[in-house]
């Protein structure tokens, strides 16, 4: 059985060394290299019954390094600074980048799908590798057809770099296919501090919470005549994530265009 060659690169991260740890355990899957700018020149161990695995993080992602070591796919947990050169970098050098960072713009996705277009390669990427926040999308969009009224709160972990959460955003957009932009709350309702209502996509406010503690945590909140609708998903640790980027590993593996969101992949 041939296995996919993969590469990660966020390695010594929150999400990298969860990605690590499933991955050396796959039968069908192969780690062949890890990156990460924190700890390069580090041989990170990692524990796996009572065995140590030790595994070598190399510096910042490059195109020589991805073909040297004959990358198929490329898994991303990095940051919104660094997540669109890598993934270019992958593409160029014909690897399938399976990308989790969250934060990339519109503008710089539409820039992802031409490349791939023009060297006839797949792309994946997904906000949440999460089942539970999958399912969350999908109700909160349900419910949107029948509560057009919607804020979603994110609450996150203190080191969160982008805001909203890919995942807020996600919803949001969701939510917009089956519900026109509309003003919500009164049309001549005003802030007293800059922010208090939340960013606004479509007239749907989105509340950012930061705290130590917290894992990833999202409610969406539907009010309707004399009554309210909550849909909450809570993480409380990031191995809800891995069983998510393993099947996308697998499945980008195959894919000719860029897809977006693991919903893609379930039945
Ligand atoms: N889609 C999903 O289901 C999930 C997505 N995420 C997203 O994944 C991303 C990573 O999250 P998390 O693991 O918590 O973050 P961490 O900060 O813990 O890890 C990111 C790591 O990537 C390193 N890094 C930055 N730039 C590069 C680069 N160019 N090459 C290699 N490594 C690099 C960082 O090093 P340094 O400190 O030097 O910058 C850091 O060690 C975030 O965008 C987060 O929102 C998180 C959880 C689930
Ligand atoms: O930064 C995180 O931790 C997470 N980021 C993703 C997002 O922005 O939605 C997914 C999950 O919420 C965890």
């Amino acid at each position: 059985m041939k296995k996919i060659r993969v590469f990660v690169a966020g390695a010594s991260g929150k999400m990298g060394q969860e990605v690590i740890r499933s991955l050396i355990q796959q039968d069908d899957l192969l780690l062949v290299g890890a990156s990460d700018t924190r700890h390069q020149g580090m041989d990170v161990g990692f524990v796996v019954g009572a065995s140590r695995v030790g595994v070598d993080i190399t510096g910042p992602l490059d195109l020589e390094i991805l073909r040297e070591v004959r990358a198929d796919v490329l898994v991303d947990f990095t940051n919104p600074q660094s997540v669109l050169k890598n993934s270019k970098t992958a593409i160029m050098a014909g690897v399938v980048p399976v990308v989790g960072t969250t934060g990339l713009g519109e503008a710089e996705i539409d820039e992802i799908r031409a490349l791939v277009v023009k060297e006839h390669i797949g792309a994946f990427f997904a906000p949440n590798f999460s089942i539970g926040a999958i399912l969350m999308m999908r109700f909160a969009k349900e419910a949107a057809k029948y509560f057009p009224h919607v804020d979603i709160i994110e609450l996150h972990h203190d080191q969160k770099l982008d805001a909203p959460s890919g995942t807020a955003l996600k919803t949001a957009e969701g939510i917009l296919e089956v519900r026109d932009p509309m003003v919500q709350g009164h049309p001549n309702e005003y802030e007293k501090l800059a922010g208090a209502r939340g960013a606004d996509l479509g007239g749907i406010h989105i509340h950012s919470v930061r705290l130590p503690g917290l894992i990833a945590h999202q409610e969406v909140l539907f009010g309707g005549l004399g009554q309210a609708l909550t849909i909450r998903h809570d993480a409380f640790s990031r191995e809800t994530y891995i069983p998510g980027v393993m099947l996308a590993i697998r499945k980008a593996f195959e894919l000719t265009d860029l897809v977006i969101g693991l919903e893609n992949f379930l039945d």
